[in-house]
Formats: C-alpha cells, structure tokens, sequence
C-alpha cells in the first residue's frame, strides 16, 4: 500500500471563556474554535511495524519520538479498534511546541485520520472520538478541522459553521508555555462566564462579536510568561490590525487584518523587527 498523507493545521481560540470547573479539575469552556492554512504534515506508511521518525523546524523541541502525541494515538485507538493495523509514521513538525495553537493535537488528529482510512474505519466511528478524546482535550476538535464552537472540556462540538474568510499573522515569541501551568494560575472569580451566543451572528460583525468575547486564559499566560505580553501589545499597535488576541493557553497570539496583502505586510514587518519570533501570514476558516 502507498503511504497516506494528512496535514496537521494549527487550531485557533478566536474565542476562549471558562465557565466553570469540573470535579476533576478540568475547566468547563466555550470557545470558537478556527483553523489555519500553516500546519504540520503527518505520513502514515501502513503494512510495516509501528515506528514514529520526525523532521522540520520544531523537531527537536517536540520532545522524544516515543512520548508523541502520534503514538498516543495509535495506542488510544487500538485499544477500541480490535485488530487496528498501524505502520510507520512521519511527522513533518512545522509548528512551535508547547504554543497553544494545538500542534500536537492536531498531529493526534491526523493520526487518527490516516489509521482511518489505512483501516477502512468510517469518520463517523464513535471510537475515534472516543481516542481523540483520550489523547487530549483539544484533540476531538481538531478529528474533522473545520470552524466549530467547543463546549465542555473540548468533547461537546457543533455541527461546522459557516465564518468568513479571515486573514491573520500568528506570532509566537518563542517562549513555550503548558498548558497546565496557565491553567493553574487562572482565578475562576476573574472569569466573565459571560456565554456565547451562539451561533454566531455574522450580522453583527465578526470583528464586534470577536471583540466582544475575549480570551479568559491571557491574564493567566501573562502571568506565566511575559513576552505573550510583549507580543499583543506589539500586534495591536500595527497599522491595520482589527484585532489581537492570544490563543488557547499560549504562547502564541494572532492579529487579523483586512486583506491577505496587509497581513502579509504586517508579517514582513514583524520578521524584521523580531527576527527572534515565529511569524506565519496565514488564512482562518
Ligand atoms: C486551552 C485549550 O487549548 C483550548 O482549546 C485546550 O483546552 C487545551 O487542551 P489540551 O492541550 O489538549 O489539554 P490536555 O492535554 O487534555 O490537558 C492538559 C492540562 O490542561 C488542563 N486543562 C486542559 C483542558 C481543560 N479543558 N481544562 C484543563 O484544566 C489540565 O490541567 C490538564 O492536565
Ligand atoms: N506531535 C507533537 N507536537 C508537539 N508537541 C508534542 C507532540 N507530541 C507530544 N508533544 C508534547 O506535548 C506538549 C504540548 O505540545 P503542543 O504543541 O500540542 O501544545 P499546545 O500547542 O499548547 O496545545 P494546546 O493548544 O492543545 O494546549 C509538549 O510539551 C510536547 O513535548
């Protein structure tokens, strides 16, 4: 059989409230949940023994081959799927570590997709969720990569929504951040609870509703890490930028801008004056 491919596109918060706190621990949210045209790219070559090798970029920053969200994957989904045939795995690993733009999740992801398909597994099989469920709290979101609102702890997923084209650039100061850590220092009391309409109702305008829904987790980061500081107030001060806010638990931030060229601008201006960050023009939907 020839190998699979699946790409691994980063996952965007556009919006992150915490509701509440389950008895476990975890955080209740609400997010609206987007996806980028950047991402990494993961091959699967089935009929041969299970093996994981990486490459690109942020290879080496993503930790040891046999800790990889890749292969958590494939463990959470042979333990559902009687039988389940793997192979060797490729990661191409494009985007920065530890960022909150759910690289691994989305590479979990993609795992599950090509085991799907080497394994005649349909996509609607409720053991994916399930394993994607098992592997990480953002991984069922990223199972089907389209713009959804996330509930729960990230299991509870609309139907996809319809969103407008949106451009942006994402920033990462290069700071990983866990997502634990900000986790732990977020205070509930300090939360809106304020809850999302939803669906989203484009006729009030995405840039009014994005503006009106923050993300409840930046106070938390910035605690933790300062630079996530630095790098909105930098966005924010660009020509241009509609809005700027961080994703997920951080480190990275986004901006959006009217037009691709603007965001493209926007994204040159920054590799010059910050050639320390990783920046990617890129396109949400
Ligand atoms: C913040 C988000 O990025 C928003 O999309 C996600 O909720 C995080 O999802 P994730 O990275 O897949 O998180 P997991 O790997 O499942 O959990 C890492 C740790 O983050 C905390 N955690 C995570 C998700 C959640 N809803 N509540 C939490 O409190 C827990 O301490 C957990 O031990
Ligand atoms: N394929 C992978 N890519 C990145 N990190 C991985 C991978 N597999 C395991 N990890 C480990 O998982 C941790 C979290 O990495 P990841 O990049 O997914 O975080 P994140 O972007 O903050 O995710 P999220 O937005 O879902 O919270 C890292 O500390 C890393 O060592």
């Amino acid at each position: 059989m020839t190998s699979l491919v699946e790409q691994a596109p980063a996952k965007i918060n556009l919006t992150l409230r915490i509701v509440g706190r389950r008895a476990d621990g975890y955080h209740l949210l609400e997010s609206l949940v987007v996806f980028a045209t950047v991402g990494d790219k993961v091959r699967l070559e089935p009929g041969v023994p299970l093996g994981l090798d990486i490459s690109g970029p942020y290879a080496g920053a993503c930790g040891r081959a046999a800790d990889n969200l890749v292969l958590k994957a494939v463990a959470a989904l042979s333990e559902r799927v009687p039988g389940l045939k793997a192979g060797h795995f490729h990661l191409e690993k494009n985007l920065p570590v530890a960022a909150g733009i759910g690289g691994g999740s989305s590479d979990a992801a993609a795992a599950l997709r090509l085991l799907a398909r080497a394994n005649g597994v349909l996509a609607d099989d409720p053991h994916l969720a399930a394993a994607a469920l098992a592997v990480g709290a953002d991984v069922p979101v990223c199972l089907d990569p389209r713009p959804r609102i996330m509930r729960g702890i990230g299991e509870d997923l609309s139907e996809a929504l319809w969103l407008p084209e949106l451009f942006g650039v994402l920033v990462n100061p290069g700071v990983p951040l866990t997502t634990r850590d900000v986790f732990a220092k977020l205070s509930l009391e300090r939360t809106s609870k304020k809850p999302l309409t939803a669906p989203p109702n484009w006729s009030e305008g995405v840039i009014d509703y994005l503006t009106a829904h923050g993300n409840d987790l930046t106070e938390a980061a910035v605690a933790c890490a300062p630079a996530v500081g630095e790098v909105l107030a930098t966005l924010a001060a660009l020509p241009g930028v509609l809005l700027a806010r961080m994703s997920g638990s951080g480190s990275t931030c986004f901006a959006l801008l009217p037009t691709a060229a603007e965001a493209a601008a926007v994204a040159a201006q920054l590799r010059s004056e910050h050639p320390r960050w990783w920046v990617a023009d890129t396109v949400f939907g």
